[in-house]
């Protein structure tokens, strides 16, 4: 069966009740499905906090944080640590047997840095699917955070959104992207409920589509397209109809190949 990626991202990973709502909702559909899934995270708010904690400035470019070489240390901790750490909690609370995970873990993707101006930022593209799929297999549900290891070593930060992406691919999944917002909105802020590619470049170019959402429109294009099937963005809002979205429905918006 066909394994399901669930992208959390947005400020659920700084919302404790609306993280308990969604994993007391993957408990009832593990107990009422074959269907293997797993977890890819992103945490942007708890970087933020902690940032802000630490009297550092947050500065982005095109949805991507600058992440210079004294940050990528904070920002691992943030990611893969606190963010990582409380949704494996979540998941041991609900006995989904958990494994924290970060992109580095099993050799399951490759990281190249994107950009030098914005420092420890990398892409990644698929690698080796045995780990997870090890783990799916045995049972287990793996969470993994957006922090991978570069060719030379170094710890770099990978938008969520793309991290999903690479995972979803490497495991010929479906995807699903459950952020803060219902789908993609137009200029009126109503829901899309199908977006393809020249949509989607249109809606940049009339700035409708901004910031983050411009990253993961084209991330979950890029997945669509190598995986020949729509990927879904919707609100982490309504887990009741969590079961409904995991089966096809729409209820966000689905971007299509
Ligand atoms: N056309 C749009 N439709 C919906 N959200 C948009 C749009 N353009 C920009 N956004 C912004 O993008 C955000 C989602 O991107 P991002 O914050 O990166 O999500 P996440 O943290 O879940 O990955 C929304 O909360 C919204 O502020
Ligand atoms: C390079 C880059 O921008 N990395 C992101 C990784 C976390 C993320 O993507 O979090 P959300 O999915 O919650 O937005 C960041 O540092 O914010």
């Amino acid at each position: 069966m066909r394994p399901l990626v669930i992208k959390l991202g947005g400020v659920l990973l700084d919302t404790p009740e609306a993280m308990e709502n969604l994993f007391a909702a993957l408990a009832h559909f593990q107990q009422n499905n074959d269907r293997p899934f797993l977890i890819v995270h992103g945490g942007g708010c708890v970087v933020d906090d902690l940032m802000q904690r630490l009297n550092l400035p947050v500065k982005k470019k095109n949805g991507l944080r600058v992440t210079p070489k004294d940050q990528i240390d904070i920002i691992v901790g943030a990611l893969a640590g606190i963010a990582n750490k409380t949704l494996v909690a979540q998941g041991a609370k609900f006995e989904l047997n958990p494994v924290g995970l970060s992109l580095a873990d099993g050799n399951t993707v490759e990281a190249t840095q994107f950009d030098p101006d914005l420092g420890h930022v990398a892409t990644v593209v698929a690698k080796n699917p045995v780990l997870l799929h090890t783990l799916l297999s045995n049972g287990f549900l793996p969470i993994i955070s957006s922090i991978a290891v570069d060719n030379q070593g170094r710890l770099m930060n990978v938008n969520a959104d793309q991290a999903a992406t690479a995972i979803a691919t490497l495991l010929e999944a479906d995807l699903v992207m459950l952020s803060d917002v219902d789908g993609v909105l137009d200029a009126n802020k109503q829901r899309l409920e199908e977006l393809n590619a020249a949509q989607i470049k249109q809606l940049i170019e009339e700035h409708v589509i901004t910031d983050g959402m411009i990253v993961k429109v084209n991330a979950a294009l890029d997945a669509a397209k190598i995986l020949h099937r729509g990927v879904d963005i919707t609100n982490w809002k309504y887990p009741e109809k969590l079961t409904a979205l995991f089966s096809g429905e729409i209820i966000g918006t689905r971007i299509n190949p």
